[in-house]
């Protein structure tokens, strides 16, 4: 938002390292010059601040786990950044040992380096370059600095990560992508990513409800507003007979994504010959969030974190038996029903902590235990699930995670490799 004042505005920079004494030091040098830096000690940590709000710069230092040098987990964050918002202005921070690292972070979108230990009138300049750049750009296209919550695909699922690989490769071709997954799995949200990713994202992005009656007046007038950018046809599957060789004629020089709850046999089926091949050049399918591992919990966490941000409230953990119920869930409403679920428990809960009652789960009374789990019979799911809960719970301390399990550290680590966590 702009003010009206002869002061210079100040600047806000998210600071995504896990050593909370640098980011503490550069929020101590920074604050001198008007500018707030908030930390994040993970990229996972990161999302709900920006799904919150935006940052002017975002300063990302690329080794996170422990001894790792090769900066891969912040080059899958930066990709992952940028894929959000590709104006976003990404300040890379590294060791001495780093400098061709940064120079490839460059190369792949960052703005610009910082070396470690930094001089401190260098930061200070290289972040108030970045803010004017950002400014420069946000003038340029002001709907960027809007927050980036629509454009936001979470997960960690082999599914998610290869949905977002798709988006981020044919966004800029303007190929037909057909999104296929349950309701509320994220279709929508897909799409706009896409929309947002692609090289038509400063022009509208139409929406043609197709499961809505319609007639052929409507399927031409939306295909028309969307002539040189993007129609998105929601819930194709459910578009009436009569009215899809309108629709599969009218899709000229368009680019079209469309939605399906369908399976791509049903959706044949259903759907003229014509139509369909216009619509599924390529696919993404989003599988039920039952069925994405641990990526309920990582959600679960999201959602917190930004409806307690939302709402003024405080963050709150999770009790141990919340996350395993929420991990365990076979989520029938999708990660919509996730995402209320979490807007309640915000609202709502009174306690510390979200316990299984801020959910609406039962616990068992025999045996103490979430009734999710206990109905849950696929065993070993059940036991990456709680692996997965108890390491995340513990910041990968093995020691500490092994102890809650009841594991010793060798039996930990041996399911920690079965389970490639
Ligand atoms: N992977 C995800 N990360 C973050 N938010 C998500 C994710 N998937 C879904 N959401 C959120 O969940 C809600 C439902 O998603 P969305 O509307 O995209 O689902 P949909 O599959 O299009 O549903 P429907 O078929 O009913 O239209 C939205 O608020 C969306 O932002």
């Amino acid at each position: 938002m702009s003010t009206e004042s002869d002061e210079p505005e100040s600047s806000s920079v998210l600071f995504i390292d896990d050593d909370p004494d640098i980011v503490k030091a550069a929020r101590l040098l920074l604050m001198r010059e008007g500018i707030a830096v908030t930390g994040a000690a993970s990229p996972d940590a990161a999302w709900p601040l920006l799904a919150g709000r935006s940052f002017d710069v975002i300063l990302l230092d690329l080794n996170f786990a422990r001894g790792q040098t090769s900066g891969a987990e912040g080059f899958a964050m930066l990709d992952r950044l940028l894929a959000a918002d590709r104006n976003a202005i990404i300040v890379v921070v590294t060791g001495h040992s780093g400098i061709n690292i940064a120079v490839q972070a460059m190369r792949a979108g960052a703005s610009d380096f910082v070396i470690k230990p930094w001089n401190n009138e260098r930061l200070v300049a290289t972040v108030q370059r970045a803010t004017d750049l950002r400014r420069a750009k946000t003038k340029a296209a002001p709907d960027i600095a809007a927050n980036t919550e629509d454009r936001l695909l979470l997960g960690e699922d082999a599914s998610i990560v290869r949905a977002r690989d798709t988006i981020a490769r044919v966004a800029p071709t303007g190929a037909a992508v057909l999104i296929q997954g349950p309701a509320g799995s994220g279709k929508s949200l897909a799409a706009r990513a896409l929309h947002h990713a692609s090289a038509l994202a400063d022009q509208p992005l139409v929406t043609l409800a197709a499961g809505t009656p319609l007639s052929d007046a409507d399927i031409i007038d939306a295909a028309a507003r969307a002539r040189g950018a993007t129609l998105l046809i929601e819930d194709v599957g459910e578009l009436g007979a009569a009215l899809q060789p309108t629709l599969a004629r009218a899709l000229s020089d368009v680019r079209v994504i469309a939605t399906s709850c369908e399976a791509r046999a049903e959706l044949k089926a259903r759907l003229d010959k014509d139509l369909l091949y216009r619509l599924n050049t390529i696919e993404i399918t989003l599988p039920p969030l039952g069925q994405r591992g641990g990526d309920a919990l990582l959600l679960a966490r999201h959602f917190l974190a930004l409806f307690a941000g939302r709402y003024g409230k405080p963050a709150k953990a999770l009790t141990y038996e919340a996350e395993e119920a929420i991990a365990a869930d076979s989520w029938p409403d999708d990660v919509r029903g996730l995402r209320q679920a979490m807007e309640r428990a915000v609202l709502l809960g009174t306690g510390e902590e979200h316990g299984v009652d801020d959910f609406g789960f039962a616990i068992d009374d025999d045996d103490h235990r979430p009734r999710a789990i206990a109905a849950d019979l696929n065993l070993t799911r059940s036991e990456k699930v709680l692996v997965e809960a108890a390491l995340k719970r513990h910041n990968f301390n093995v020691s500490r995670a092994a102890k809650d399990l009841g594991l010793t550290r060798a039996a930990l680590y041996r399911r920690m490799a079965k389970y490639e966590l």
